[in-house]
């Protein structure tokens, strides 16, 4: 089954999630892709991928991928928080990441390990 990945990124670190996902593009086309909106228009846009597009973070995203997530439906999560920029939907954030903890489901929180994560993904699928 194609490796089932959620990408979601802060605004601050939206451009390092593009960067991320242009070094795996060829390995992300081949995955089944959800993210909240922002992030996955930049996806779509920028990247050509194709992506499920859930609702921004702040209205409610990150509990639709939480939601797939307790579903079975995600395999992996790559979340690039910015730890320096209050977010008005830190209960949701939290939520995502204890799902995530509850579920036993890889949960990549910044760049370096976005790398571990999705490198050794990249190793199994070649
Ligand atoms: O706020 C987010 C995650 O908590 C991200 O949402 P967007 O991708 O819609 O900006």
């Amino acid at each position: 089954m194609k490796p089932r990945i959620a990408l979601i990124a802060h605004d601050k670190k939206k451009d390092d999630m593009i960067a991320l996902a242009a070094e795996y593009v060829d390995f992300l086309r081949g995955c089944t892709l959800s993210a909240t909106g922002t992030t996955g228009g930049r996806l779509i846009n920028e990247l050509g991928l194709e992506v499920t597009r859930m609702h921004s973070g702040p209205v409610g995203g990150d509990l639709q991928i939480g939601a797939q997530l307790v579903e079975g439906e995600i395999d992996c999560v790559i979340f690039l928080r910015d730890p320096m920029t209050p977010q008005p939907h830190e209960p949701d954030i939290n939520a995502l990441v204890r799902a995530c903890d509850v579920h036993n489901i890889p949960c990549a929180t910044n760049v370096a390990s976005a790398h571990l994560v999705l490198s050794q993904l990249q190793s199994k699928a070649d």
